[in-house]
Parts: structure tokens; sequence; C-alpha cells
């Protein structure tokens, strides 16, 4: 990520916006920390390990990023971010809820405690989060965005049932909001990725399942995290504003066909299946 400004944005898009972003110390969370500030927000990043949150701090402009060591499955450790953001920056006009995760592993394997460690990571702490902010930021200011990431494809998770259930049920939180809380000016979205090439996904996943997911894309390759941070970006600024309850994916277009086109078990080259009939 070299330079200062945004390769796709113009400066000060963001002026003054206060963002909140969860998993800010690594891959898509600090790509979307650094796009924010170099657009002139304001980030309150954090995560557990501060070292990491400090290397964020260095790469994006000076003052524009405040590091918070908070896990954001701990109750009172969430209510203290929010507070001390509110503290220092006076509101929060959008939360990026990055942090999450999950093992991939056969659906049988799973013990329960596996089960409940990857619900309460993703889907708990997103309504901790959520409704945290809601409650001391967003409500009492009448607007707000709130944009949590999920995954694609959407037809089942193999080897990650547990993680696509939790993402399933955040977008549909994401949309249940996103009707209830209109009335306060609060939008709320999802943006469902595929495959990002974050150093956590190069080193999670063995390379051949890695090739197996590129190769089940249509336009033959993964994401990148700085994909990601523009489509935050874009949703966090007036072009977003008319964006809510939707779930917008980002996958290469897994989530409409699995495969490279044309599939060579039906078409050849030029995607020809059969001589026209006259
Ligand atoms: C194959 C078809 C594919 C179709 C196409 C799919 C395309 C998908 C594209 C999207 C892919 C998504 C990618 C990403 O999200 S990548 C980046 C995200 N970051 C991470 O995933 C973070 C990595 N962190 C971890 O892996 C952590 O270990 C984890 C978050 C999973 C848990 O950490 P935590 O510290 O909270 O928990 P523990 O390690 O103590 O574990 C608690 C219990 O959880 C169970 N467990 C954990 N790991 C495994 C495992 N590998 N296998 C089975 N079970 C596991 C276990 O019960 C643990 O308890 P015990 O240790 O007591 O047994
Ligand atoms: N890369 C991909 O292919 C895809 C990723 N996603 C999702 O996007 C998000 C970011 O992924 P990616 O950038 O690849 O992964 P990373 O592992 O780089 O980022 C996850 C970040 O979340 C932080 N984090 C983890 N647990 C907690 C916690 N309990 N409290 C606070 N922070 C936490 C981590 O920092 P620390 O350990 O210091 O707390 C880390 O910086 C994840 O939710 C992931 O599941 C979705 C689809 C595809």
């Amino acid at each position: 990520m070299p330079g200062t400004a945004s390769s796709v944005f113009r400066d000060g898009l963001l002026d003054g916006q206060v963002a909140l972003i969860s998993g800010a110390g690594s891959g898509i969370g600090r790509a979307t920390a650094i796009e924010f500030a170099r657009l002139g927000a304001t980030v309150v990043g954090c995560g557990r390990s501060t070292e990491k949150l400090d290397e964020t701090a260095a790469l994006c402009p000076p003052g524009r990023f405040d590091a918070v060591a908070c896990d954001v499955r701990e109750e009172d450790q969430v209510e203290a971010l929010v507070d001390g953001a509110l503290e220092r920056h006076e509101r929060i006009d959008v939360l990026f809820n990055n942090a999450g995760g999950q093992f991939m592993a056969p659906a049988e394997t799973v013990s329960m405690k596996g089960w409940r460690t990857i619900l309460r990571l993703n889907l708990e702490s997103v309504w901790l989060m959520t409704s945290t902010v809601a409650n001391r930021a967003m409500i009492p200011q009448q607007s707000g965005k709130i944009i949590r990431i999920t995954g694609s494809p959407h037809n089942g998770f193999p080897l990650m049932a547990h993680g696509g259930v939790a993402r399933a049920g955040e977008e549909n939180l994401m949309r249940g909001l996103a009707v209830e809380w209109a009335r306060y000016g609060i939008r709320c979205l999802s943006v469902a990725c595929g495959p990002v090439l974050t150093e956590t996904f190069k080193g999670k996943y063995p390379i051949d399942v890695q090739q197996a997911m590129h190769s089940q894309t249509p336009l033959g390759r993964a994401g990148t995290e700085e994909e990601v941070a523009w489509m935050i970006a874009f949703l966090a600024s007036p072009g977003g504003d008319w964006h809510t309850g939707s779930v917008i994916t980002m996958d290469g277009g897994m989530d409409c066909y699995r495969g490279a086109f044309p599939p060579k078990e039906y078409a050849d080259e030029a995607a020809r299946t059969e001589e026209r009939r006259t």
C-alpha cells in the first residue's frame, strides 16, 4: 500500500467522519483503516494485539489512527472501547465489524466448544459491537452506518458449516436492523467476500485448497484487501447513502456460478455448446 493518497477516491471524501474498525491490526481491517485515514476520516481501530495496531497506525497519516486494545467478545471491553471513542472523538459515523474468523474442519468433527467459539467470535460479537455503538452513539446522533463483513458463496460453506451459520445470521441481523433503525437514520449492510488474499488467508489454508477456491471463481482469482477497503469506503461515503439492508457480494462471481467459464465439460473455448437448428 505505498503512497499517501487513495488510488480510487478523491482526497477528503471522508473528512470529519469517525470510523470504528474491529480487527484493524491486519488484513482487510488494516487496509480499510489506511484507506479511511487517507480519505480524511479519524479511525478508532481495535484488536487484541497492540503491536499489530501500532503497525497500522504507522501506515496511516499521522494522528488519524487511534489504537485501542479490545477483545470484541467481552462486554466490558467493548463498552470501554465505545465510551473512550466518544470521549475522544464525540461521535461514531461508521462501524465496520471486521474482526472474525473460523477454522476449516469436517462438520462431524466439530465439538460444541468449537461451535460456540465460532458463533461467539462472529455472530455474538457483531451483536455486542452493533448494539453498543447504536445505543451509545448512533441512535443519539440519529445517523450512522454499520457494515459487517460476511462470506460468499451463500449456498453452504462446506468444511466451515459453523462459519456459514454465523455469517448467515449476521446478514439477517443487518437486514432486520436496517428496517428497524431506518427511523434513526442508521444504515446496516453486509459485504460478503469470497477468498481475499490476506496474510491470514494465505497462511491458514493449504495451497491446494486456495487454488481450488480460485479455480471455482469465474474471474479466476481471489480478491485483494484493497478491493474490499474501497467498497467499505464507498459505502461510508455519500455514494452509499441509499444502501441499507443489502448484501453486497464481492467474490469474482463465485456466488453465481462455481467454476471457470466456459465449462470444459459442456462447451468449447468459444463457449459453443450446440449447432443452431434451422
Ligand atoms: C471447501 C469448499 C470451499 C468453497 C469455497 C469457499 C470460499 C470461502 C472463502 C472465504 C474463506 C474465509 C476466509 C477467512 O475468513 S480467512 C481470515 C479470517 N481469520 C481467521 O480465520 C482467524 C484465524 N484464527 C483461527 O483460526 C482461530 O484459531 C479461531 C478464530 C478459529 C479460534 O481461536 P480461539 O482462540 O477463539 O479458540 P481456540 O483456538 O482456543 O479453539 C477453541 C475451540 O475451537 C475448536 N477448534 C479450534 N480450531 C479448530 C480446528 N482447526 N479444528 C477443529 N476444532 C477447532 C476446538 O474445539 C477448540 O477447543 P480445544 O482447543 O479445547 O479443542
Ligand atoms: N480473507 C478472506 O478470504 C475472507 C475474510 N473474511 C472475513 O474478513 C475478516 C478479516 O479477515 P482477514 O483480514 O483475512 O483476517 P485477519 O486474521 O488478518 O484479521 C482478523 C483481525 O481480527 C482481529 N481479531 C480476531 N479476533 C478478535 C477478537 N476477539 N477481538 C478483537 N479483534 C479480533 C485480529 O487481531 P488480533 O488477533 O490482534 O485480535 C485480526 O487483526 C474476518 O472476519 C474474516 O472471516 C470473509 C471472507 C473472506
